[in-house]
């Protein structure tokens, strides 16, 4: 059985009410006790104490990170919650940027201190999901993780690595909720089999 710490992203903000977020949210936290895992939450909008934050990633096998998709990328207050939790947590999350002028074989971004720990990424975007993967569309079959290529490697700088990606596409348009929680489920059971 696994520690998992859930991190959502959620904000009411312009059209986005955070409500999608928060029950995407809900029913992983909920499928995941179910299933016999430990689960703890934070709510980045609901505020944080840092020392806290840095606490639990020391604790979590897993951290999954529920977010909606704000220009092209991760929300500002997810953003700016790393900046704060990731800088502070220098010595227990991360040594350095892994280089060293005596040993060649040391490469950037090697010098994660949270080496065997798994994250997931858990994202709501409107785009559909021809948008990522048609070479043709906005983003040239880049893919959802090459989209969030900045925000897999600041996870792996720690030393972690990357689960399956879930992601909801069309969630202004059609927001099939029902679909999606039961894609979320099966995301999860399989993730975590
Ligand atoms: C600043 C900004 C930038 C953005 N940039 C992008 C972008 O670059 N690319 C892109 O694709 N999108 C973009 N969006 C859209 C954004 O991705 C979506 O607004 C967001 O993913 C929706 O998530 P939410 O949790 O806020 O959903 P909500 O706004 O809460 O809900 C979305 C829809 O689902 C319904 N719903 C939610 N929960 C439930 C429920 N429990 N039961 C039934 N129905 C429910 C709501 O009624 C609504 O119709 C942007 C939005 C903002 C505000």
């Amino acid at each position: 059985m696994s520690k998992i710490l859930i991190i959502n992203a959620m904000k009411k903000f312009a059209h986005s009410n955070g409500e999608l977020n928060l029950t995407l949210h809900h029913a992983a936290a909920d499928f995941l006790r179910q299933a016999g895992h430990e689960v703890k939450e934070s709510i980045i909008d609901h505020g944080y104490v840092v020392e806290d934050e840095i606490e639990k990633y020391l604790w979590a096998d897993t951290v999954i990170y529920q977010q909606p998709g704000w220009w092209m990328g991760t929300p500002w207050i997810l953003k700016k919650y790393i900046d704060d939790v990731f800088t502070e947590g220098h010595g227990r999350l991360y040594a350095s940027d892994g280089r060293s002028r005596s040993d060649a074989s040391k490469k950037y971004g090697s010098g994660g201190l949270i080496q065997g720990k798994t994250y997931m990424l858990s994202v709501t975007w409107n785009a559909p999901q021809e948008a990522f993967d048609d070479p043709s569309q906005f983003f040239e079959g880049a893919g959802v993780d090459g989209v969030y290529l900045p925000f897999h490697k600041a996870n792996q700088f720690l030393g972690m690595k990357p689960l399956p990606t879930f992601l909801c596409v069309d969630v202004m348009k059609q927001p099939d909720v029902e679909n999606n929680l039961t894609r979320l489920r099966e995301h999860l059971a399989a993730v975590f089999a």
